[in-house]
């Protein structure tokens, strides 16, 4: 029964750790994930390598709706990969250009609606564990535990250097927190399915707390609402 499957929503802003979390908790409850985020950043990027305008809102809803992707669930020591037109971008989609083409295909309603249906169809058995932005306002608004996680945008934005540097060149700290501040303020402001909290989600703030400290906080409300069986 695809649609009695329950949901985990993980929201919040860019490097407050949601992907990491989310990945290790749908690991350890052997459920399904979804990185919305992930979705975002594949369109601006095959928009770029079609030539399509991140502006072009009729053009990118046809694209949206014909995303050739392929989600490959993560293994023992591996994480998810991510196939796109037959080519593995699992780790070109990362870089802070492509996130920040993603905030702006973000904005466009009809991109978000295209996407939409795509999004719910991981809701399956066992359970899902979704993170993004509107998970809990918009995507699984009946989801039994939400989580919105936050973080200083100056923590954000150390996390996010300290996992790119080395990998990407000419990264530097402000920067990262200049893009990290643009697109919180893109990502708040929108008109449609801005990034806030959902009234019933639980608010975590990270700054002070390492990964398995947010998980177990997490792990605990699992337990208490009884939710993983
Ligand atoms: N509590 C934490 N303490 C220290 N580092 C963390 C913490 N949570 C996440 N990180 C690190 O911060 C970086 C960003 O985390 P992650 O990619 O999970 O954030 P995110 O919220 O999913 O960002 P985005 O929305 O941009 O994808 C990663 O290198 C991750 O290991
Ligand atoms: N549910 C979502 C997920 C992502 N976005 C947009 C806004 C983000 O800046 C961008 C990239 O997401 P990330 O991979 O950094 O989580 O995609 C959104 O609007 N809604």
């Amino acid at each position: 029964m695809k649609n009695i499957a329950p949901v985990i929503t993980i929201d919040g802003p860019s490097g407050s750790g949601k992907g990491t979390v989310a990945g290790i908790l749908a690991k350890r409850l052997g459920w399904n994930l979804l990185d919305s985020g992930a979705l975002y950043r594949l369109l601006a990027f095959a928009a770029h390598n079609h030539g399509v305008d991140l502006t072009n809102e009729e053009l990118l809803k046809t694209l949206a709706a014909h995303l050739d992707v392929q989600f490959i669930a993560a293994t023992d020591g591996q994480l998810q990969r991510i196939i796109l037109e037959g080519d593995e971008v699992s780790d070109v989609i990362r870089t802070e250009s492509v996130g920040s083409g993603a905030s702006q295909v973000a904005a466009l309603p009809a991109v978000r609606e295209a996407l939409l249906q795509r999004q719910r169809a991981f809701q399956e058995a066992p359970g899902l564990v979704a993170d993004g932005r509107d998970m809990g306002t918009v995507v699984f608004p009946t989801a039994p535990l939400k989580i919105f996680l936050t973080a200083s945008a100056e923590e954000r934005a150390r996390r996010r250097y300290l996992q790119l540097k080395g990998k990407v060149e000419g990264v530097s700290l402000s920067s990262l927190l200049d893009e990290i501040r643009a697109r919180d303020e893109r990502d708040t402001q929108r008109a449609v399915a801005p990034l806030k909290p959902a009234a019933d989600a639980i608010q975590l703030d990270s700054t002070e707390l390492s990964i398995d400290q947010v998980l177990e906080r997490i792990m605990s409300e699992i337990a208490n609402r009884d939710i993983a069986g």
